[in-house]
């Protein structure tokens, strides 16, 4: 269908110089598969540094932003910010964001509008907890929480990539089947093709987040509406390689 595999590597709050030189030298190394896009999100205190020792090949992301350009929000930082030293994407709306965070769909929903408006590229993720799923809820609020962005992405959907990203699958170890994750990315396509357009539901690429690994990322590549990961814990180690390959 030409949608581009995309692999996304959320460093979260990990890293230092030495392991950034470290990860960054093995992706030059690679070779990386030129068909894929790849985007590392990186801690925001490094967005600087990263851009000047990676390749313009690989694309950096922010893992995170606040949903107006400039003023007092101790803390933050912008879009605006995140433009101006070189990185073009952020990561948006992440179940420990969620969580750990307490951010709604509709401040993760302001978020999104404010960075595509400012020019940046998103990955914005969407997933249910254990308890959501085992009461029969995961499309309900997979469903939900994209329903919330809707309005945020408007025609921009040539901007955004969408993760889904199981809560209890992230850094449990424990990925979802290529089945559990194929029936959510056809079932969220499906819902796209009602409620954006038909057009949307064929060109948007949704990766599949939650202990992905050298040695399964194949078999979910395979899957028909995997269109790349997000990947947390192995894209920190020389197996991030193998990921960004898994189609080849
Ligand atoms: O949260 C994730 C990526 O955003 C997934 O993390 P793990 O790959 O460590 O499970």
């Amino acid at each position: 269908m030409g949608r581009k595999f995309v692999v996304g590597g959320n460093w979260k709050m990990n890293g230092d110089k030495n392991q950034i030189n470290e990860i960054v030298n093995n992706l030059k190394k690679g070779p990386l598969d030129p068909n894929v896009e790849v985007v590392i999100g990186v801690p925001a205190i490094y967005l600087a540094y990263v851009k000047s020792i990676v390749p313009d090949t690989i694309g950096v992301a922010a893992q995170n932003c606040w949903k107006v350009p400039k003023g007092a929000f101790t803390g933050e930082i912008s879009p605006a910010m995140i433009k101006d030293v070189g990185a073009d994407w952020v990561i948006l709306g992440h179940s420990e964001r969620r969580t750990i965070f307490g951010e709604k769909d509709d401040l993760v929903a302001q978020k999104v509008a404010h960075a595509i408006e400012s020019g940046l590229k998103v990955i914005a993720c969407i997933g249910e907890t254990l308890d959501e799923r085992e009461a029969g809820k995961t499309e309900e609020v997979v469903f939900r929480q994209t329903k919330a962005l809707l309005p945020a992405i408007g025609s921009n959907w040539d901007k955004v990539v969408l993760a889904y990203e199981p809560v209890w699958a992230i850094g449990t170890g424990k990925s979802a089947t290529p089945q559990q994750a194929q029936d959510v990315h056809a079932s969220l396509r499906n819902w796209l093709s009602t409620n954006a357009s038909a057009d949307v539901a064929a060109k948007v690429r949704i990766q599949y987040g939650g202990s992905v690994t050298g040695a399964t990322a194949k078999e979910l590549a395979a899957c028909p509406d995997i269109d790349g990961f997000l990947v947390g814990g192995a894209s920190l180690k020389p197996e991030f390689v193998d990921i960004v390959n898994a189609t080849q």
